[in-house]
């Protein structure tokens, strides 16, 4: 018996960075918004907890124990006097160190397979619990849709999506440290007042709304200076994608993916196209968000 949870990717929409706290943490303003774009993570009993991993990344990926996935299973079963022993196999759809979640949703995504396959009962707030130990996204990526994440970007308020948004994503040649962006963050912004950091109510009502202009208008990514700093020829892809219509370009959390807002599929498709031809990017993938949380598929 075994059982595949499908998870999505996410794009930050708005990511407000605060001053470096005193566990080396930023305080966030990060507002989630999924994206259909997903690995699937299936779990199967086995002798020993074992990972793999196929996809057009996956000699990228981790297959010990540091992999989000892993570390979701041993939290889960720790917490429940379980053995940790399943088969982790990981479709990987969602580019590595591209700054979309993809670790924390190989997290979120194990961790609600092993909860089904091992009946658990464990609550909703128990599983987001576990997940806020894994890492600062990986609650969101349970949970999916829209949400408002504070504190380190792990406490969630669940935000009203009004309308389906369509994304184009620049995947770059090489992957960006999330770590090394936000120490780049602290560099540049050292001997500056750095203000606490506040979700926009513009942005919000524009999700609210479903409205693409607005959204557009409203997007933010205080990383994004710290990206272009240590990927310089990031400016090159969000060129493109401006260039050809976008009604905004920015880079996707910590980067170096670069996200495209288009009004429609068909401006979406024009923007694909020429970032496809610009040859500042690697791969270029089309995805409409909000997108599920992870979803058991079944056994
Ligand atoms: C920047 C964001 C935006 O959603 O994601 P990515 O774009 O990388 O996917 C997140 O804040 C990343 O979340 P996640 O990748 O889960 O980070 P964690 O494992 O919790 O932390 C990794 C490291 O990032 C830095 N970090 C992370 C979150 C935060 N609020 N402040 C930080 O300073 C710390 O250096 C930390 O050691
Ligand atoms: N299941 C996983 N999938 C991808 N990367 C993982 C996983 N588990 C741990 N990692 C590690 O996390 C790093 C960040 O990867 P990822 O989560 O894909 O990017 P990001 O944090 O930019 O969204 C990778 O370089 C890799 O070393």
């Amino acid at each position: 018996m075994s059982v595949t949870v499908r998870v999505p990717a996410k794009v930050n929409v708005q990511l407000a960075v605060g001053a470096a706290r005193p566990d080396g943490f930023h305080d966030l303003a990060n507002v989630f918004l999924a994206v259909g774009l997903y690995d699937e993570v299936t779990v199967t009993p086995a002798g020993e907890l074992r990972i793999t991993c196929e996809g057009p990344d996956a000699a990228e990926v981790p297959l010990d124990r540091s992999n989000l996935a892993a570390r979701a299973a041993e939290a889960l079963a720790a917490r429940y006097g379980l053995s940790p022993d399943v088969h982790i196999h990981i479709a990987k759809d969602i580019p590595v160190a591209g700054g979309m979640a993809g670790g924390s949703a190989d997290g979120a995504g194990a961790l609600a397979a092993c909860d089904a396959l091992w009946g658990t009962g464990a609550s909703r707030d128990e599983l987001l619990d576990i997940c806020a130990e894994l890492g600062s996204d990986v609650p969101f990526s349970l949970v999916g849709g829209a949400a408002l994440g504070t504190g380190r970007g792990e406490k969630l308020r669940t935000l009203e999506v009004g309308g389906t948004f369509h994304w184009v994503f620049a995947m770059a040649g090489r992957g960006l440290s999330t770590p090394a962006v936000f120490r780049e963050f602290d560099r540049l912004g050292e001997g500056r007042d750095i203000p606490d950091p506040v979700a926009s109510q513009e942005l919000i009502d524009a999700l609210a709304k479903g409205d693409p202009d607005a959204l557009g208008a409203a997007v933010s990514n205080d990383l994004q200076p710290a990206a272009l700093s240590l990927f310089p020829e990031l400016a090159d892809t969000l060129a493109a994608g401006r260039a050809a219509g976008a009604l905004a370009a920015l880079v996707s959390g910590s980067g170096p993916t670069t996200a495209f807002l288009a009004r429609d599929p068909e401006s979406a498709a024009k923007v694909a196209e020429a970032l496809r031809s610009s040859g500042t990017c690697r791969t270029v993938r089309t995805a409409a968000g909000p997108a599920p949380g992870a979803t058991v598929l079944g056994g």
